[in-house]
């Protein structure tokens, strides 16, 4: 199977204004995709370069094979919803459906009906009178029921209170099972994304900091831990994302490309997804501002 995303040196600048830089990565067939970075890191241009809304600037991107929106039959194979998961505030969730039938060729009459009695919407109902969560859920419905190969969300559970989160990404999954459809989304939630994503995008200033499948990316982040000094020199291969040292210990994060940490004399543990991601974060915030290298960074004593 082609793969999801596949994107070579794509750089995308608004005016002279960089929002992408030279990002280089391959998603495989079959995954739920995880992208997650601070605001501004580039994550809607990604997601609106992969649904054809935009072009680059400089590179390749390839979406299930095929270049975005190259023409009908592409635009068919990919369900977007940006992120103000748009709807037209004066058609009713019925004329929501009815123009979904007219322009989609492989539009599923049975699933749309199906999950709009399901999440209790009311046909008759004007689209902008529904709350946030309940035009959420019309559009992954109206997305859905295109029969895509592939759902592109953009922060599809921002508005959303905890109830109406579960119920969306609930939602989102059972369509994963049951459409065998893969999904790239983006969230700042990252335990919503622990939840569901098998495979992770970690962008940040524009650039990819971290992309893998999750089970790889646990399998090579640790915390060590040992006396001070006692991992000055680590192994080629063993990247520190994050150090933090007191007088008498230093706690590093690493990334083990070439599994020697459990050689290493220390205490270690893998990190689980949540922390791994916030240490790339915090090690680009750290950047950004222009601190020392996270490596000599010194915890608050
Ligand atoms: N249409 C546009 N015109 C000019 N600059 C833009 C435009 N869209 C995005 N940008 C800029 O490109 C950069 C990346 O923006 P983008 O919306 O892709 O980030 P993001 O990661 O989705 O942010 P957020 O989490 O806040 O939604 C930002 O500096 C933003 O100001």
């Amino acid at each position: 199977m082609k793969p999801v995303l596949r994107t070579q040196g794509l750089s995308k600048s608004y005016g002279s204004r960089p929002a992408l830089i030279d990002v280089t990565l391959t998603v495989p067939a079959g995954r739920v995709v995880g992208l997650v970075g601070p605001n501004g890191a580039g994550k809607s241009t990604l997601l609106n370069l992969a649904a054809g809304m935009i072009a680059p600037t400089a590179g390749t991107i390839e979406v299930l094979g095929s270049r975005p929106a190259a023409d009908a039959a592409q635009l068919a194979r990919i369900g977007f919803v940006a992120q103000d998961t748009p709807v037209y505030a004066g058609l009713t969730v019925g004329d929501h459906l009815r123009m979904g039938r007219r322009l989609n060729p492989r539009w599923d009459d049975a699933l749309a009906e199906g999950r709009v009695a399901q999440v209790g919407l009311d046909p008759a109902q004007k689209a902008g009178r529904l709350s946030g969560g309940q035009r959420a859920q019309l559009a992954l419905t109206i997305a859905a029921a295109k029969r895509p190969e592939l759902l592109i969300f953009d922060e599809p559970v921002a508005s959303l209170d905890p109830l109406a989160r579960r119920a969306f990404l609930q939602s989102l999954m059972e369509f994963v099972a049951e459409l065998e459809v893969g999904v790239i989304l983006s969230s700042h939630l990252l335990s919503d994304l622990e939840r569901v994503c098998d495979h992770m995008i970690v962008l940040t200033g524009s650039r990819v900091q971290l992309t893998g499948d999750v089970e790889d990316l646990l399998a090579t982040h640790y915390r060590l831990v040992a006396a001070r000094g006692g991992l000055d020199a680590l192994p080629p291969g063993v990247e520190v994302i994050h150090a933090e040292h007191t007088d008498r210990q230093s706690t590093l994060l690493v990334h083990d490309t070439v599994g020697a940490v459990p050689g290493l004399a220390a205490d270690t543990e893998h990190l689980n997804l949540e922390d791994m991601i916030l240490a790339y974060l915090t090690r680009a915030a750290l950047g950004a501002v222009g601190a020392r290298a996270p490596q000599t960074l010194e915890a608050q004593r």
